[in-house]
């Protein structure tokens, strides 16, 4: 199936059927009344909003970026900044939600802009803890492009420390994995650190 990911309308049907009679059942658990007209269509709608929130299983993340990978001679810093980010987190199936900062340095080879923010969604598209997200972004980069070097910042908030549990309404928290020149060169890492910090449009 090509291009799984632009096809965000399109659910398994038999597995949202299997997920709806399971959130029936979970809602009769918590203490409602199914058969009211407000829920009548619950299951069905949650079964397809859990099916959106993990579609990063059924893609390929090295393959976004090989998919527009282009040879070209640029041996600066990209950076893109500021990429929106929704994930469940794998302990309490609540979101997090944040933002991820990203930049390679190409070594022969540059990829698509938007396919830097698509391995960005395919990943936090599936149950996580933030700091294997961060890694596999990084990881995933690395060996598709081969580049000098890939940074990856995630700065997130956890539903499941602030609706629940701890209830810490302002806590948000920062992972950061880096490899090749991001690691071994300080002024390298702290220029990233500069761009993705300043208010530069
Ligand atoms: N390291 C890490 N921990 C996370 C992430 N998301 C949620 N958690 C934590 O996972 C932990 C699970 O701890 P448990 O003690 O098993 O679960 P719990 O009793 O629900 O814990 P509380 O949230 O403290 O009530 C909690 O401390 C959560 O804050 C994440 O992305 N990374
Ligand atoms: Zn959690």
């Amino acid at each position: 199936m090509d291009k799984l990911y632009e096809r965000e309308d399109i659910y398994d049907v038999r597995t949202v059927e299997e997920l709806a009679g399971h959130y029936k059942r979970i809602l009769e658990l918590l203490g409602e009344d199914t058969s009211r007209e407000g829920l009548l269509k619950t299951p069905e709608r949650v079964a397809k909003a859990m099916a959106f929130l993990t579609k990063g299983y059924g893609e390929d993340p090295k393959e976004i970026l090989l998919s527009a990978k282009f040879r070209e001679d640029y041996r600066h810093m990209v950076v893109v900044k500021d990429i929106e980010l929704y994930s469940m987190c794998e302990h309490h199936m609540l979101p997090f939600y944040g933002k991820a900062h990203v930049a390679y340095i190409p070594n022969g080879y540059i990829t698509g802009l938007s396919k830097v923010a698509r391995v960005v969604e395919c990943f936090a598209r599936r149950f996580q803890v933030q700091e294997r997200l961060t890694v596999q972004i990084r990881d995933c980069i690395q060996e598709a492009l081969d580049p000098m070097g890939v940074a990856v910042v995630i700065e997130a908030a956890h539903t499941c420390m602030q609706m629940r549990g701890i209830q810490k309404q302002n806590s948000v928290t920062t992972t950061s994995a880096f490899t090749g020149a991001f690691l071994k060169n300080q002024n390298t890492r702290q220029e990233f650190l500069q761009i993705i910090s300043s208010n530069l449009r």
